[in-house]
């Protein structure tokens, strides 16, 4: 979220000797310095190494023979204004937000945010959005690459905000699959937006019916699908004036029966002429479909598969012979995760509930967070993740789409996301929901560990699969050598803390 990430300030240029160096270097110290620091480690080999003609004896977990972590020879610093420079790079952009048309009391806005640079998607979309006649948009970039800002921006462009009639009718409409990501792009926007005099955002999330308001008298709403129709249906929301609707993580608001339909009925509803804009890091290709029927004639920015694993996420995995052993490991790992910030994914509240027990029980601080929590309890505990009190999140794929909180430095897959296909005689992954996972670090350009728990043939295989889908290394740890798995992940997390100390303080 920006709020969290308000003071990047990249810095132009950056030669090859400053980008290459020994890690003891990297640490940023002199008081004119002003760009955030991270260190790429380099790759050693992947899950390709697997010969089930092989198996070990001991069983399906230890037949998982991957590769072997190498040590990197050197480490690679690089800078935010040194990704930014890079037209590879997702981050990269040849414009500057002044070009790009802004008002300058947003300007201003994205001053105090430390944006410096429109990223790539930003860059791209952004003419697309703010156009007249507006059209329609499908947006497709990388998980943290700053697709949150490209649909606000538009929004507050568009905002007409002359009189006290016109703040108070909405004009804008964001949906979003959950409250948790629902609050954070109304954090997003209170920032952005703040120089805009009377601009008004109200939050439509499932609450009790004695705290939702009577209308809501605002400029922008952002809300879940199904509490935002059922305020249309109750006429707490005009939607007469609205002219911007925007769907974010829009292909699993889509592809999810509930939420799909929600969605269809809500734009059933609203102004005919409205620009609908989709966003999303995947739109897999039934999906598309759908998109294009939401979103007709859009404009589309889309990138292949193979184009969207974000480059300063370190994929690991590791070998567990069974579930208990994954839990033995989560606790192993434990002194590692409270170093930054982590979120573990599980598949089931019950299973999210049984390891938030456990580990309780035996003196861990954890906070967990599923469906089965409900209003205001939730809210409690993301924000207590957020400003870092609990470090360590237990969760479902609830949490797995947009949130954004710089300080995650690990991610752990307890198991490994699963499709649900039914008739089908073999398990398969489900692709998506891996990258929006580890997506969770690796923010605009900073560096996250994720590590997946294998227990079994069939994870190995999805496991491999995501890795032959995205074209990436996914390496193995050894989990008999303790110190080797607490070297690479400290060494990763190290760097991330050691930037986001020099963050705070610049
Ligand atoms: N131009 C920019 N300069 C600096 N930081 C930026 C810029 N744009 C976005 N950010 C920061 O990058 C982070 C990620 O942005 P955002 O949450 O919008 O990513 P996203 O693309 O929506 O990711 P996801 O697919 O996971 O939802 C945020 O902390 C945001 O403040």
């Amino acid at each position: 979220m920006a709020s969290e990430n308000p003071t990047e300030t990249p810095q132009a240029g950056g030669s090859l000797e400053d980008r290459i160096s020994k890690p003891e270097e990297s640490k940023p110290t002199g008081t004119n310095e002003t760009a955030p620091r991270v260190v790429v480690a380099s790759v050693s080999r992947d899950l390709g190494n697997y010969s089930p003609e092989k198996p070990s004896p001991d069983g399906a977990g230890a037949e998982l023979r991957g590769s072997e972590l190498q040590e990197p020879e050197y480490t690679v610093e690089v800078k935010l204004s040194d990704l930014q420079a890079d037209p590879n790079n997702p981050l990269f952009s040849a414009k500057t937000f002044e070009e790009l048309g802004l008002d300058e009391r947003i300007l201003k806005g994205l001053s105090t945010m430390g944006f410096r640079k429109p990223s790539k998607v930003q860059e791209r979309a952004l003419p697309l959005l703010m156009g007249n006649p507006p059209k329609n948009l499908v947006g497709q970039s990388q998980s943290g690459t700053g697709k949150t800002a490209a649909f606000v921006l538009n929004i507050l462009s568009r905002m007409d905000l002359t009189s006290e009639q016109s703040q108070k009718t909405p004009q804008a409409l964001i949906l979003a699959p959950t409250r948790e990501l629902a609050r954070q792009i109304v954090g997003v926007i209170q920032v952005m937006g703040q120089f805009l005099d009377g601009l008004v955002i109200g939050t439509a999330v499932p609450a009790d019916t004695a705290t939702r308001p009577a209308r809501m008298d605002c400029s922008i709403v952002v809300g879940t699908p199904g509490t935002v129709q059922d305020m249309i249906k109750k006429r707490i929301l005009n939607p007469t004036q609205l002219k911007v609707l925007v769907l974010d993580e829009a292909d699993n608001m889509l592809d999810q029966q509930g939420l799909g339909d929600q969605c269809i009925r809500v734009k059933a509803m609203l102004p005919r002429t409205i620009q609908v804009v989709l966003f999303s890091a995947t739109f897999p290709t039934h999906v598309h479909r759908y998109a294009e029927k939401f979103a007709p004639s859009a404009n589309e920015i889309t990138l292949q598969h193979e184009e969207l694993t974000v480059e300063g996420i370190k994929q690991l995995y590791m070998d567990c012979s069974n579930d208990e052993e994954k839990y033995m490991n989560l606790v192993q790992l434990y002194g590692l995760l409270t170093v930054g910030s982590s979120i573990i994914f599980v598949k089931t509240r019950a299973s999210a509930a049984e390891i938030e027990r456990r580990m309780v029980a035996e003196g861990h601080t954890v906070a967990s967070l599923t469906g089965g929590i409900e209003g205001s309890q939730r809210d409690a505990v993301i924000d207590a993740f957020r400003s870092g009190e609990a470090k360590v999140l237990i969760t479902t794929n609830v949490l797995a789409r947009g949130i954004d909180v710089s300080t995650v430095s690990l991610v752990v897959n307890y198991d490994v996301p699963e499709a649900f296909t039914p008739g089908s005689r073999s398990r398969e992954p489900d692709y998506q929901t891996y990258l929006h996972r580890i997506g969770r670090t690796g923010r605009f350009g900073r560096i996250g560990v994720a590590i997946s728990f294998v227990s079994s043939r069939d994870e190995w295989e999805m496991l491999r699969k995501i890795q032959q889908h995205f074209s990436c290394n996914i390496e193995r740890v050894d989990t008999n050598d303790w110190d080797e798995v607490e070297s690479i992940i400290k060494k990763t997390i190290k760097n991330t803390r050691a930037q986001a100390n020099f963050v705070a303080s610049s």
